[in-house]
C-alpha cells in the first residue's frame, strides 16, 4: 500500500509493482488487466489514465496507460519511476514498419530508440546520446518470442514527436538507416530509465505498413495485439 501520490498518479492506497506495463493506450492497460491479471485493483484515474495492479503466475505486476508522445510517457515514467519506486518498465505499443520484411501483426523489440524529439537535450550531453533498452529485458524478451514461433525483429526503432509528418521524404532517411518502425515514447522513457538507472524495453507490434500502406482496425489495436502482450508479462 502507499499513500504517496503525484499530480498525475493518486493510487489513494493501492499498491504499484515494482514492474509495469505501459500501452499508450489506457482501454489497453484495462483491456490487459481485467485478460490477464488476477484480482486487478484499479491505483489510478486522474485524466482516465488508468492504471491496474494484479498478479500474473503469482506475482505482482502493473499495467498503465501513458498517453501519446514522449512528453506524456516521460511524465508517468519520471513520477512511476521516482515517486512510486518502478524498476522495470516495459511499453507495449503499436507501431509503423517501416521496413518492406517487418510486416503487419510483426512483433519488434527495441535495441534503441533514435529520436526527433529534443527531450534528451536536457541531460546536457556533450555529443549524441543513442537511447538503448535494457539488455537483460531484451534478451529475455527475444528469449520469450522465440520460444513461443513468434516473428520478432529486434532493432532500433524511431520515436518521433510527428505522427502526420509534412514532408513525406523523412521516414525514408531513417529506414535507409536500417531504423524498423516508428512510434512516438520509447526514447523519452529509456532516457529517463537511463537516468535513474532502472530498466527499460519497448515491445510493440506492427500496426501500420508503412511501405505498403496496409493497416490493423482501431479495435485491433485495443485488444488484438496478444503475443507482444504475453512476452511482456513474464518479463521483469
Ligand atoms: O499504441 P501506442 O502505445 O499508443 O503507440 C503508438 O500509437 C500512437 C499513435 O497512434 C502513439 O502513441 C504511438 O507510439
Ligand atoms: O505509423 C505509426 C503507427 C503506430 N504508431 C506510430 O507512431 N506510427
Amino acid at each position: 500500500m502507499t499513500d504517496l501520490s503525484t499530480p498525475h498518479i493518486d493510487p489513494q492506497g493501492e499498491t504499484i509493482a515494482e514492474t509495469i506495463l505501459l500501452p499508450g493506450d489506457p482501454l489497453r492497460a484495462k483491456f490487459i488487466a481485467e485478460t490477464y491479471l488476477d484480482n486487478p485493483r484499479c491505483f489510478n484515474r486522474v485524466r482516465n489514465m488508468l492504471g491496474y495492479t494484479g498478479t500474473y503466475r503469482g506475482r505482482e505486476i502493473s499495467v498503465m496507460g501513458t498517453g501519446m508522445g514522449i512528453p506524456s510517457i516521460s511524465l508517468y515514467s519520471h513520477e512511476l519511476i521516482h515517486t512510486f519506486g518502478v524498476r522495470n518498465l516495459i511499453r507495449v505499443g503499436s507501431c509503423g514498419s517501416m521496413q518492406e520484411h517487418v510486416d503487419l501483426y510483426d512483433v519488434v523489440i527495441a535495441q534503441g530508440a533514435s529520436t526527433d524529439s529534443n527531450y534528451l537535450s536536457q541531460f546536457g550531453i556533450p555529443g549524441t546520446w543513442a537511447p538503448l533498452s535494457s539488455y537483460r529485458l531484451l534478451e529475455h524478451a527475444k528469449h520469450l518470442a522465440d520460444e513461443r514461433g513468434a516473428t520478432a525483429h529486434v532493432g532500433n526503432i524511431l520515436s518521433s514527436d510527428i505522427f502526420y509528418n509534412a514532408d513525406d521524404q523523412t521516414l525514408g532517411k531513417w529506414a535507409r538507416m536500417g531504423v524498423l518502425a516508428v512510434e512516438m515514447e520509447s526514447a523519452g522513457l529509456f532516457a529517463n530509465a537511463a537516468a535513474a538507472g532502472v530498466d527499460a524495453l519497448g515491445i510493440f507490434t506492427v500496426s501500420d505498413h508503412i511501405p505498403s500502406g496496409r493497416r490493423t482496425t482501431p479495435a485491433e489495436r485495443e485488444t488484438a495485439f496478444t503475443t507482444m502482450i504475453e512476452i511482456a508479462l513474464e518479463l521483469g
